[in-house]
């Protein structure tokens, strides 16, 4: 598995021009791109980029890939990002790593968005993976109870679990805020559920990533697929 993201992150990496200002992605899949992409930096590349997470930061220092903020540079040319799902429609879940709400502000400030993951990232309908949700811990009951109400005009139901990290302790994202993961199964109508959840005052964002993406490079044993958005 871990040599077919490689090999999305090394079909991404096609895309990428001199001179040009990138979002770096997090995740297993979006490290790839980022050791990839380092290796170009060493032999010459110019490029600038702008993490998706303090991970991600950190990895893209170790590699000397130049960064900066979207304070500094207002549009990115390119960005190259994982994904939990992905549908037909190259709408998308994120935020299993808890990177969502940045990754969401660098993929709005993108041109163009190119998901890589390996094939078992591809699914019918978004929503077998839980649905990833920051959210503020002040009045977290109300906010579920909110969430809860946009979840049945949206006809899809299920458990909210607060986030934990490996150390048993409430997860806390590089904002400083909490996840919810909804397990709700096949979502029938995402556009119209990620409508519903925006508005509420208590989710900071959640992870169902709406006409951001423009290609998915999907890996699998029988090669490589570049899907583009219709
Ligand atoms: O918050 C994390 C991100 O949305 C990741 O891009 C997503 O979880 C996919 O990660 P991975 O490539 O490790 O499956």
């Amino acid at each position: 598995m871990d040599a077919l993201k490689r090999q999305a992150a090394a079909k991404a990496l096609e895309h990428v021009r001199d001179g040009m200002q990138l979002g770096l992605g997090t995740g297993s899949t979006a490290k790839h791109f980022v050791d990839l992409l380092g290796e170009k930096v060493a032999a010459g590349m110019k490029v600038v980029g702008v993490p998706t997470s303090e991970a991600t930061r950190i990895q893209a220092e170790q590699c000397r890939i130049p960064l900066t903020t979207l304070d500094v540079i207002d549009r990115l040319d390119l960005t190259v990002d994982g994904a939990d799902e992905v549908d037909g429609a190259l709408n998308l879940i994120k935020g299993g790593g808890g990177a969502l709400l940045r990754e969401k502000i660098v993929a709005a400030a993108s041109d163009r968005m190119i998901v890589i993951a390996d094939e078992t990232k591809w699914v019918d309908a978004l929503g077998r993976f839980p649905l990833p949700v920051e959210v503020i811990p002040f009045g977290l009951a109300a906010t579920q109870r909110m969430m809860a109400k946009a979840f049945a005009e949206s006809g899809v139901s299920g458990q909210m679990v607060i986030r934990k990290g490996k150390d048993g302790h409430v997860f806390v994202t590089d904002g400083g805020h909490w996840i919810i993961d909804a397990h709700l199964g096949r979502i029938a109508d995402a556009p119209r559920l990620a409508g519903l959840l925006n508005p509420i005052p208590g989710v900071v964002e959640h992870g169902l990533f709406i006409g951001l993406a423009t290609t998915t490079v999907l890996a699998g044993a029988q090669g490589i697929r570049v899907i583009e958005r219709r």
